[in-house]
């Protein structure tokens, strides 16, 4: 049987929290990327990712030198072109002409069909780069310690694999091209004008600093807006999937009233915000647009009085007004092309930040594989914190014998899941040690210690799929008559097969078509299926209906014969019939009870 399956037959993870609380995207969108810490080295990593592509890097750089040198050959033909129409006016040939209109077309339609190749392969590179990326994240999500995501969040996780992939694959898509082919425009056109005639390139310049200055302030106020705006947003998604979520709680409670006034609260600042963005980047365009007039006139005039003074020629003029138009054109895109190489290396940090993350350790050289253990188990002063400065279990000491149930009952908080975490190996303990057959749980492979162990939650964790395949999560490869005789031995089969399509029966998100009952009977029959050898019980603390509940205690009572049974226990009725109650408090053993057997 695979590990892992078996593993997540039990619908754990640290072992409630963890498939139980899957939602939180909402949070993802807020986390608005911003800032990256650490710029250079995020960049350098990534660098690494496209090495992979070397190839494809090359042909791609090659293009956009080759595109770069032919938009630079443009406005010098259009130049020399310009001179042969006065030439040919005083009465010259027109083949140069034609020849000259031929050799631009050729250029224009190259650029093009360079451009589109480039972009073409680029948005290859990307997506296979946040393809690897995709696969090498979900790979490590499944060997990173639980506590991890704990501390950071469901959102919070989820969004690296979304927000922040999406965004390094913009940036990788867009600004690589952008930054590339600008630098080159930038760097040509410069060179062209000075070569041209350096008077027109101071003239030229004169509306630079200006232009520069003014992109960056209001690139500035529009990227805070918008910042503000992903937030708002984020807010906005946020409360709506809440208000989704605990519908039924805001319909009981009849605060309708308040979710609505809360939305639209929400949603006017939003609307604020998004049209205050709006409008600051509207001024761009038009405030560019004069900027690069003056500077278009101040090229035209300073150029007519070279042409009077000095003899050059309308033919330069106008390659000059070309290679100025290349000059600024990039120069204007350089706000946004930063912002979001800026946003793109911060999601990239994101992403690496998890792929570093340290991996659960290894099992010790030579770890024993825990196979169909009697099921004795030993808690030797058990001591355990998930933070190290808040410990919330204290020497804890107990003895399972092999085969019987053990009821843990205490507060809520008092640390009873903690300690089926430990046993379950979700964490490792801080102090003391537990045993299972008089061995170290730590001296045996972590994977075999978890599959040893089969979990039923209160609301135990459906995949979508059908009902077969949820059963068979327990067994993968067990037959169809397998499947039958689990669901049989769990009391589910008369509710499947009532179903018009029986085991076919198609369950939506989380098991969300059937009841509570029902999913916990599911997962009864998950366990029996996979045939661990210890058991943890989690009973329902909410009502089901008594006829469910009988099917259920029944089902339990079969798959607890001849094993080890961990049960949180919130009925009297389960800890009279145990073998021993555990009462924890503040984490540690309150009370110990053992039942007197006849
Ligand atoms: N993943 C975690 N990270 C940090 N602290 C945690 C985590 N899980 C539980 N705790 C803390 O550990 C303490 C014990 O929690 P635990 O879930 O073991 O209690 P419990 O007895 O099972 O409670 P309940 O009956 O309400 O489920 C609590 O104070 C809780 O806040």
């Amino acid at each position: 049987m695979a590990e892992q399956d078996r593993r997540e037959n039990s619908g754990s993870g640290s072992y409630r929290g963890f498939l139980r609380g899957g939602k939180g995207l909402g949070r993802s969108k807020q986390q608005a990327v911003t800032k990256p810490q650490h710029f250079w080295s995020t960049l350098g990593r990534l660098w690494c990712y496209l090495g992979r592509e070397k190839e494809q890097l090359s042909v791609i750089f090659g293009m956009v030198l080759l595109e770069g040198a032919l938009a630079l050959a443009g406005p010098y033909l259009v130049g020399v072109a310009v001179d042969a129409v006065t030439a040919y006016g005083q009465g010259g040939s027109s083949a140069r002409l034609e020849q000259l209109i031929f050799m631009l077309l050729t250029v224009y339609l190259s650029t093009a069909a360079l451009s589109a190749g480039e972009g073409w392969l680029i948005v290859g590179v990307s997506q296979r780069l946040v393809a690897v990326l995709r696969r090498e994240l979900f790979t490590k999500l499944q060997k990173v310690p639980l506590v991890y995501i704990d501390t950071r969040g469901h959102g919070d996780v989820m969004s690296r694999f979304t927000n922040d992939i999406d965004i390094v694959s913009t940036t990788v898509s867009q600004a690589a091209s952008q930054i590339m082919g600008g630098s080159i425009a930038i760097v040509g056109s410069l060179v062209m004008m000075l070569w041209l005639s350096p008077l027109l390139t101071l003239a030229a310049m004169i509306t630079v600093p200006l232009l520069v200055l003014l992109t960056k302030a209001i690139s500035r106020r529009t990227g805070q807006l918008f910042k503000e705006q992903q937030d708002q947003l984020g807010r906005l998604n946020a409360h709506a999937e809440e208000t989704i979520s605990g519908i039924e709680v805001i319909r009981a409670y009849n605060h309708e009233a308040k979710a609505i006034t809360e939305f639209n609260l929400i949603n006017d600042q939003l609307c604020q915000v998004g049209l205050k963005a709006q409008i600051w980047s509207g001024f761009l365009m038009p405030i560019m647009n004069v900027i690069n007039n003056i500077g278009f006139a101040a090229i035209a005039i300073v150029g007519g009085i070279l042409a009077v003074n000095q003899g050059i020629t309308v033919g330069v003029i106008a390659s000059f007004l070309g290679y100025s138009r290349q000059f600024v054109r990039p120069l204007n895109d350089l706000g946004n092309t930063f912002n979001t190489l800026q946003s793109g290396v911060a999601g990239a940090e994101r992403v690496i930040e998890l792929l570093d993350t340290a991996e659960e350790p290894p099992d010790p050289p030579g770890a024993a594989v825990l196979h169909k253990p009697r099921g004795e188990v030993i808690f030797d002063r058990v001591s355990f914190g998930y933070r190290p400065d808040r410990p919330i279990l204290h020497a804890i000491s107990f003895t399972a014998v092999a085969g019987s149930s053990i009821a843990l009952i205490g507060p809520t908080g008092a640390g009873k899941t903690t300690i089926v975490n430990l046993l379950t190996r979700f964490y490792d303990v801080t102090g003391g040690t537990i045993y299972i057959d008089g061995r170290d749980i730590r001296d045996y492979t972590r994977d075999s210690v978890r599959s040893t162990f089969g979990i039923v939650l209160q609301d135990t964790y459906l995949f979508s799929g059908t009902i077969r395949d949820n059963i068979r999560y327990g067994r993968p490869e067990a037959s169809d008559t397998d499947v039958a005789a689990a669901a049989a031995k769990a009391n589910a089969a008369g509710f499947i097969e009532r179903f018009p399509l029986g085991y076919e029966t198609e369950l939506t998100e989380n098991g969300s078509n059937l009841s509570q009952g029902q999913r916990q009977l599911l997962a009864i029959a998950r366990v029996i299926l996979a045939d661990p050898s210890i058991l943890v019980l989690d009973e329902a603390t909410s009502s089901i209906d008594t006829r469910t509940e009988g099917y259920i205690q029944a089902a339990l009572k079969t798959i607890m014969q001849g094993r080890t049974t961990f049960i949180i226990a919130h009925r009297l009725n389960t800890i009279r019939d145990v073998d021993m109650v555990l009462e924890i408090q503040d984490g540690r053993i309150a009370a110990q009870r053992l039942r007197q057997r006849a």
